[in-house]
């Protein structure tokens, strides 16, 4: 009996059609799957590379690509483009079997075949080739296609294999890459074994067999089991992540077992959370309970509903508990006391007050009491005149610990007499109340950003053992005073990290321009090794993103409205366009003026249908398809006043400035496919000159 199968490849496209259009399909995939296919018309190709695939008819404009293997009755879904399109996609793709991963594999044939006079040219022109230091069978052994050798000798230059990134299949192309890079065959082999998606490599590959290849490759073809899956599926078309996964997020995910505490990181949009929350159904599905926490509450919201698209069955569900980890300290104290908690409105005239009479900023006692004395649990002024105070920029003598820690006391005294406590505060207190472990395995999404002290609470909801801790990180995205060393808290990850470098939300045009946001500045990962963005790419393509100066915010909130007015016009929903700014004033202000022009807008996290408004903190972990990150002037990026002076402590300087240029990356990532920046008057030193 015909099986259906869907690749990764067909669902991105099917997502953007037109209704009118996407009922076609579904209508045409239905018959496929009613196993009548006999009656649909696949359409053989005159001089197509590959003889296995076929095209099936939409309707007058557009055209689906199957791929048709003659072993095994199996019609695997591959493209839904317009007829010219689809013809020419069709024509010139190649599929093969990696003789070395055993995993299906296509190629742009004709683009390759295209190439090779100018390689040849290039070739002659040159003394030595760039591979020719390895043997074939080397290659070979890689998994290099025997027919692509000689084009493979060919190479010159870096830049010709970089050129071949595209056209050639993933595997392969990293290991010419390892092998251009100086490794040697083992160490290319390395790296290719990374992307398989189970940990052996087959023993015996079939290269007639796409069908089995196909099955080694199940997060980037999924066979359909009958009507109702074929239904979900195509229901979820922006879902595909649940169905879905790249090799390396798969192996990440899908691991039966670490040993101990995993880390996962990756730069912004190469699905984490995704990641995350396939860990999460996995475990639970083995009976396990299990925390997954975040930074804030709208993230614990939006993981909430991702997870019920994820998880069917209410039993696995129920024992995923998603808390973020301030309501998991409030909730875990609550069971003592009824805990009320100090905001900043409470706080800063409270430092104000204690910083008068020292020589010391509020923001700096402040920071003193978050990242030493809360970090450090230390409760008695012996501990702090005792304690190492690593991170801090200014070192402070014994008579300055004094001062220091009368000022932090007059504030905590204060506090007290309110019969009020700070989240951190919450997070030590509840940390000593957790009477054992809760959980047997605890999640953390965004974990760059959590606090020591949280992070103490986490270690105790959990007790020491394998799949204890899963932690997913991005150092780029650090946006609060957090510089945590797992080691120091006895986390250890080494030997249990991987890190994710494709980005599946954001556009390589967005993606270049926000990188150098981010300046030079190495980031310090939780492991405390430099965490750097090499082979962070994306293979979607858009357009650049588009920065406009103005003279004033009032002409810059015109800007704005014509903008989102462009957008709304190009039938994007309202609700996914952002707008974000560096102050939360400048965002309702924005709000406002957009309301004020007919055009609903609120303020995140909303579930109404407007355009989302909110302060760039307020848009971590969140994306939308397009973004006007607004406000970006030399005063407000950096915000003065989240800058400590250079002066008053300079390594504390570096990192307030770090973390504003993280602020505005984070800001530029969430979007999928537009990015608008605007400023008025000078623009923010952060942006491209
Ligand atoms: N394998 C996949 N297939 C399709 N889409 C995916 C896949 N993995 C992730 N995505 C999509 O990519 C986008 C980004 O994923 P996710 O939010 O998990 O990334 P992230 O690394 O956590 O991002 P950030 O750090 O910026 O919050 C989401 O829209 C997600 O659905």
């Amino acid at each position: 009996m015909a099986e259906l199968a869907i690749a990764d490849s067909f669902m991105p496209q099917y997502a953007k059609l037109e209704p009118k259009v996407r009922r076609g399909v579904d209508a045409a995939i239905a018959k496929f799957a009613e196993h009548t296919h006999a009656g649909l018309h696949l359409e053989k190709l005159n001089n197509a590379k590959d003889p296995r695939i076929r095209t099936i008819r939409i309707d007058q404009f557009w055209r689906g690509v199957v791929l048709a293997p003659d072993k095994g009755d199996v019609y695997c879904l591959l493209k839904v483009m317009p007829h010219d399109d689809a013809i020419a996609w069709a024509k010139s793709r190649k599929f093969s079997v990696n003789q070395a991963i055993g995993v299906l594999e296509v190629r742009d044939q004709v683009a390759l075949e295209e190439l090779s006079p100018a390689l040849e040219k290039a070739a002659e022109r040159s003394p030595s080739r760039l591979l020719e230091h390895v043997f074939d069978k080397d290659l070979i052994r890689l998994g290099i296609d025997e027919e692509l050798i000689p084009l493979v000798r060919l190479l010159t230059e870096d830049a010709h294999l970089l050129a071949l990134e595209k056209l050639l299949p993933e595997a392969q192309y990293i290991a010419l890459l390892a092998l251009a890079q100086g490794m040697n065959p083992q160490q290319a082999w390395e790296e290719v074994a990374k992307t398989l998606v189970v940990d052996e490599k087959p023993a015996e590959v079939d290269p007639d067999d796409l069908v089995t290849a196909m099955r080694r490759t199940p997060g980037s073809v999924v066979f359909v089991n009958g009507p109702e899956e074929l239904r979900d599926i195509l229901a979820h078309p922006f879902d595909t992540w649940r169905i879905f996964l790249h090799p390396v997020q798969r192996r990440v995910a899908l691991r039966p077992s670490y040993s101990g505490p995993a880390q996962v990181t990756g730069g912004a949009g190469t699905g984490k959370t995704v990641t995350a929350l396939h860990r999460a159904k996995f475990l639970a599905s083995k009976g396990g309970r299990v925390l997954l926490t975040t930074f804030t509450r709208n993230l614990a919201e939006a993981l909430e509903e991702q997870l019920a698209l994820l998880v069917d069955d209410p039993d696995v569900r129920e024992r995923i508990h998603v808390k973020n980890v301030d309501s998991l300290a409030y909730e875990i104290v609550g069971r003592h006391h009824r805990p009320a908690v100090a905001g900043d409105d409470v706080l800063d005239p409270l430092w104000e007050e204690a910083a008068e009479g020292t020589p010391f900023s509020p923001s700096f006692l402040s920071r003193e009491w978050e990242q030493i004395v809360l970090a450090q649990g230390l409760e008695s002024e012996q501990d702090y005149l005792a304690c190492t105070r690593t991170g801090r920029g200014v070192p402070l003598g014994k008579a300055q610990r004094s001062v220091v820690w009368r000022a932090i006391q007059q504030v905590t005294d204060a506090l007290a007499a309110e019969g009020k406590s700070t989240f951190t505060q919450l997070a030590n207190e509840a940390a000593d109340l957790v009477a054992g472990p809760e959980y047997d395995h605890v999640i953390i999404d965004e974990a760059q950003d959590i606090h020591t002290a949280q992070w103490r609470l986490l270690r105790r909801l959990v007790a020491e053992g394998p799949d204890d801790l899963f932690i997913v990180a991005d150092p780029h995205q650090r946006i609060y005073d957090r510089h945590v060393s797992l080691a120091n808290l006895g986390i250890n990850v080494r030997g249990r990290s991987t890190k994710l470098k494709l980005n599946y939300r954001t556009t390589q045009e967005i993606l270049t321009w926000s990188v150098p946001l981010l300046g030079l500045t190495p980031a310090q990962g939780l492991d405390d090794s430099a965490d750097t963005l090499e082979g962070y790419r994306s293979p979607i393509h858009g357009r650049r993103p588009v920065v406009k100066g103005y003279p004033d915010q009032d002409a810059e909130l015109d800007g704005l409205v014509e903008q989102v007015r462009a957008w709304l016009e190009a039938d994007v929903e309202p609700s996914a366009i952002a707008v974000a700014a560096r102050y939360v004033w400048v965002a309702r202000k924005a709000a406002m003026r957009l309301k004020d022009e007919g055009i609903p807008a609120y303020q995140v996290p909303s579930k109404s249908p407007g355009v989302q408004v909110g302060s760039m903190h307020k848009m971590k972990g969140l994306e939308f398809r397009c973004i006007a990150v607004i406000g970006v002037d030399d005063k407000s990026m950096p915000a003065a006043n989240a800058i400590t002076p250079e002066s008053e402590d300079a390594k504390a300087h570096a990192q307030d400035v770090q973390k504003e240029r993280c602020l505005l990356f984070v800001a530029s990532t969430r979007a999928r496919d537009h990015l608008y920046v605007s400023y008025a008057g000078s623009p923010s030193p952060f942006l491209p000159g």
